[in-house]
């Protein structure tokens, strides 16, 4: 969150090193993957190459890739960004097998996490501020132009696949309390979530957030919420999830969104909404939940554009915030406060011969609440 030293000092490495052309005297590697090559999303098995380990790299074999909304949204080309073939992923948690030379946090053998960003350029004003996931020149985990790649013509490829090598920059560690399959959604649903609700004061104990969708990103919403002694009310389309919710992700309250009575009954009551919701939706009902001078994180990248009425912000003095991912100090202050506090994902741990049903599934919510690929059990070498 605030500005760290580090992230300074990780400015003025950048700026001294060499291109990256001079970087890699690397001999390139093969690994397996699983990659979409059309907007049908369907994955197949692929061959792709990975950069051997730089000076500055933790190489990592890939144990578990947690599958978000966004892996969804991007192979069936639902933001007309994907360049094919996408291998997804970017919920990784593995352990190291190699560090380069100038590695000394990291060794072989220790569990490691790597979430959405894999380089930024480390000097401009996000990068500088500790905000790197705002910056301009962010090289998303996959779909997004590899700057470090063997070849100048290639995509980052993503932890669907049986190792990553990543520099060290990009790297999170995962505390032993954490497990790594369960842990493994954090790295990008934990986040994303986490890293708004401390920036907007949505972390208070006693105070009241919605949460928009209980899904990947809401039921980790929940979880943190709790964690932080917040009153906690899912607002969700599906109302066969209100016992779970309640039950056993320890909601305070549950509102069906179709529902106007329980919708009315909840009016004005809440200080912010972490909004999740994967799908246009129609935008005026929740922002009636807030208080006045509530605000609504909006996190979910659906396809289709939102509809605001002007009336539901402006009376009432009320914010509408974006907020994307989070820093990767957000990250590792959150993974230390998941361990901490016993807050992990519900998975369904799948084989990766069951990744295109998982896809399906995903696309008509019939998930509780995140499936996890098991790439380390069930990855083939070759
Ligand atoms: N801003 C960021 O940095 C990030 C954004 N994302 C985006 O966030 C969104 C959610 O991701 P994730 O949690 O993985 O997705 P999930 O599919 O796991 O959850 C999305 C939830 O949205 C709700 N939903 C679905 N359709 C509608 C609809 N028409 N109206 C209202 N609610 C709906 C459902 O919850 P219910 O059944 O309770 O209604 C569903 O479970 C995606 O768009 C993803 O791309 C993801 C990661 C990072
Ligand atoms: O799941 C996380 C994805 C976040 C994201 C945000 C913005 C953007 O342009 C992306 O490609 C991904
Ligand atoms: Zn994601
Ligand atoms: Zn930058």
């Amino acid at each position: 969150m605030a500005p760290t030293t580090t992230t300074a000092a990780a400015a003025a490495e950048v700026a001294e090193k060499p291109p990256p052309q001079q970087q890699q005297q690397q001999q390139e590697r093969e690994v397996m993957g699983l990659a979409a090559h059309d907007a049908s999303g369907h994955l197949t098995p692929i061959r792709i190459t990975r950069r051997n380990t730089g000076d500055d790299d933790v190489a990592i074999k890939v144990l578990y890739c947690g599958i978000c909304h966004s892996d969804l949204h991007t192979i069936k080309n639902e933001w007309r960004n994907a360049v094919y073939p996408v291998v997804p992923g970017h919920e990784i948690a593995g352990v190291v097998t190699e560090v380069g030379k100038n590695v000394t946090k990291f060794a072989a053998g220790d569990s490691v996490g790597v979430g959405c960003m894999v380089n930024t350029c480390g000097a401009c004003e996000s990068c500088a501020d500790g905000c790197e996931n705002y910056c301009p020149r962010i090289v998303f985990t996959y779909n997004s132009v590899d700057h470090r790649s063997p070849t100048t013509t290639t995509t980052t490829r993503g932890g669907y696949s049986g190792a990553v090598v990543v520099d060290r920059r990009f790297v999170v560690r995962l505390p032993a309390a954490l497990p790594l399959d369960r842990g493994a959604p954090l790295l990008c649903a934990g986040v994303t979530v986490y890293a708004p609700m401390r920036q907007h004061g949505l972390c208070v104990p006693g105070k009241h957030v919605g949460v928009v969708g209980l899904g990947g990103l809401g039921h980790v919403a929940v979880k943190f919420g709790k964690a932080f002694g917040m009153k906690v009310t899912v607002i969700s389309t599906s109302p066969g999830k209100r016992e779970e919710a309640v039950e056993r992700l320890g909601a305070d309250g549950f509102l069906v969104s179709t529902n106007p009575s329980e919708m009315k009954s909840a009016m004005g009551t809440m200080h912010g909404i972490i909004n999740t919701a994967s799908a246009s939706t129609s935008m005026h009902p929740y922002f009636a939940l807030l208080k006045p001078k509530g605000k609504m994180i909006l996190l979910g990248l659906p396809e289709k554009p939102l509809q605001i009425p002007p009336f539901a912000l402006v009376g009432g003095g009320k914010t509408l915030a974006g907020s994307c991912m989070g820093s990767i100090s957000d990250t590792q202050e959150m993974i230390d406060f998941a361990a901490e506090h016993g807050v992990a994902a519900d998975i369904e741990l799948i084989g990766v011969d069951e990744v295109n049903t998982a896809m399906e599934r995903l696309a008509k919510g019939d998930v509780r609440y995140r499936f996890v690929i098991d790439i380390g059990n069930t990855l083939k070498s070759d």
